[in-house]
């Protein structure tokens, strides 16, 4: 969709307002192409000429007709809405409604946001589309009519005038482009610090839980100075380009103040052709190159960068994600290979892996190897750079965001408590969930003496999860994912902060619960209760049971050994 020939067609279909504010424009330009000349006929005919009472009779013409022009500006006005209105209906529609059913059915939910800010520029849009039909018009309409009212006063004297407004208006010409990347500049700083702030705010609970509030204030500071420095370039701009108009409106006065008294007194100019010139100058000419540099300009770039700013908000890629819907909840990988970066060593090389529900898939390997990172594909938050993972037959990156959140739950070591209830807590992925279903999650993954002793359900949790222990923040976090509607769970060393016998307890709830079971041993007593296991180990990436592969790999036979006997001590 091109915003630009959206504008302008709907702007083209105005045509019939458009003549009629023509219309109205002419007489609404009467007075400033017969300023001068009234006043020139008042004085040479009246005030010059000893008949004062005929020079008051012409400046009478001038308040008429001064009137009959207020009169034009009026007819401008009501004419405006009905040429304005039906253009900002056009653009709302057919922008936010393309949106919302190109963007909005691939997003996790309709983009509000989005919507706000595409609204947000048609309004300036069509503010300034405004603002440019009654003051950059009537501004036109103006120096038209006084330079064409100066010719027919003083021939002589309008070529001094009519030289140095069109040299200001060129230079002026060349001078928007630069405005209008700075202005531009300003609507995307302006932009980034609300989607900063609005970001800090929607999530506070979050900031707060996880204790980032100067991070995220740095984040805001940060926008609020990248907002300052275009709006600081920006005035630095606009003072140049008031600088040229105002050298544009204000020496034409000079030369014409130079030139006319020699004109005058060599009889090529009567005093009233000079005082009709410089009311043409002063009163019409000068006021409305000022209002090209102060408001007018200002509504061509705002106009300019609305619409370029449309064009690429509504333009914008959808969020990631797609529109596939997975069916079932198995797991596909094929040829999965990843590395941190273009030119490193991959992490993970080539893995070939199918889980189907009722799998219990106990991932082991060295500290570092890429156990997280195999997590992070298996939930599609990372691209591989070669193979696929699909979730229930479909590329798990083309599954809706939203669809994934449901399907597939993965728990961090770092468990994420909040101040709030008890309730709150275990609820945050199962909202609809009842008291006793929260409550039986709580008690199959081994958390239920925890929720008692924190008060029930309804108990209060303090700021930063205050008097929790690790590992009791880890059960609350294991029972919120129990309680949810995941069919695929991915236990990331979730259960390392809880001694041997609650996490076995944990594991076997879940690997009970049905569905797939993915733990990222933080022990290696989680390999012996997996039905399938996968050894990491750089090169040697080996999928298998535990009695397969003690027989078939040394490299985790030897692991094996190497465990047991601390087992036995630590025991
Ligand atoms: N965001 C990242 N950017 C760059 N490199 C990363 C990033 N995350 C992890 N790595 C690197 O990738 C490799 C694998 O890390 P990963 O966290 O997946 O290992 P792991 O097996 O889960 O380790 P651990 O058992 O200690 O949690 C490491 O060398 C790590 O430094």
């Amino acid at each position: 969709m091109s915003v630009v020939r959206l504008y302008w067609g709907s702007l083209g279909r105005q045509w019939r307002g458009g003549l009629v504010l023509l219309g109205c424009s002419v007489l609404e330009s009467v007075p400033a192409f017969l300023s001068g000349r009234l006043v020139a006929l008042a004085v040479d005919r009246g005030f010059a000429a000893g008949a004062p009472l005929t020079g008051v009779l012409w400046l009478l013409v001038f308040a008429l007709v001064a009137v009959l022009g207020a009169l034009g500006s009026r007819l401008v006005w009501r004419q405006l809405g009905m040429v304005i209105e039906p253009i900002r209906d056009a653009l709302v529609t057919a922008v936010v409604g393309g949106v919302l059913r190109n963007g909005a059915t691939s997003r996790n939910a309709p983009d509000a946001s989005g919507v706000a800010r595409i609204t947000q520029h048609v309004e300036v849009i069509r503010d300034a589309t405004a603002g440019l039909l009654v003051q950059a018009r009537g501004m036109l309409v103006t120096t038209v009519a006084a330079l064409a009212g100066l010719f027919t006063v003083a021939g002589g004297l309008a070529w001094l005038v009519a030289i140095p407004v069109l040299t200001a208006l060129t230079l002026f010409a060349c001078l928007l482009p630069a405005l209008a990347a700075r202005q531009r500049a300003v609507a995307i700083a302006d932009e980034r610090t609300a989607e900063v702030a609005g970001g800090v705010l929607v999530g506070m609970r979050d900031v707060v839980a996880c204790g980032a509030e100067q991070t995220a204030g740095m984040a805001v500071f940060e926008a609020v100075d990248d907002q300052a420095r275009a709006a600081v370039r920006m005035a630095q701009a606009t003072a140049m380009r008031t600088l040229v108009i105002a050298v544009g409106g204000f020496s034409p006065l000079v030369l014409v103040l130079l030139n006319a008294p020699g004109m005058v007194a060599a009889g090529e100019l009567t005093a009233g052709a000079a005082l009709g010139s410089l009311v043409y100058l002063a009163t019409t000419m000068q006021p409305a190159l000022q209002g090209l540099a102060s408001t007018a300009s200002t509504v061509v770039l705002r106009l300019l960068v609305a619409v370029r700013r449309l064009s690429e908000v509504a333009g914008e890629p959808p969020a990631p994600g797609g529109d596939a819907e997975p069916v079932g909840a198995s797991i596909s990988v094929r040829g999965l290979t990843f590395g941190w970066g273009e030119h490193a060593e991959p992490v993970v090389r080539g893995l070939d892996l199918d889980l189907v529900p009722g799998d219990h898939l106990a991932v082991v390997g060295p500290s570092g190897i890429g156990k997280s990172t195999l997590a992070g594909l298996l939930t599609g938050q990372l691209e591989p750079q070669d193979g696929q993972v699909r979730l229930g037959g479909v590329p798990v990156r083309s599954v809706r965001a939203a669809t994934v959140h449901r399907m597939v739950a993965l728990i961090p070591q770092e468990a994420y408590v909040f101040a709030g209830t008890v309730r709150e807590n275990l609820a945050l992925l199962a909202p609809e969930a009842t008291d006793e279903r929260l409550y039986e999650a709580a008690c199959a993954v081994g958390a239920g003496d925890l929720v008692d002793a924190l008060g029930g359900l309804y108990g209060e949790i303090g700021h930063g999860a205050e008097g929790l222990s690790a590992g009791q923040a880890q059960l609350l976090g294991l029972a919120r994912v129990y309680a949810s509607r995941a069919e695929v769970i991915i236990l990331d060393e979730a259960t390392a902060h809880l001694d041997p016998a609650a996490e076995a307890h944990a594991e076997r709830a879940f690997a009970a619960r049905g569905g797939i079971l993915v733990v990222i041993a933080h022990r290696l007593s989680s390999a012996l209760r997996a039905n399938r296991l996968l050894v990491m180990d750089g090169d040697h990436t080996l999928l298998g049971t535990h009695e397969g592969l003690i027989a078939s790999s040394a490299r985790y036979a030897a692991m094996m050994a190497a465990w047991k006997p601390a087992r036995v001590q630590a025991s």
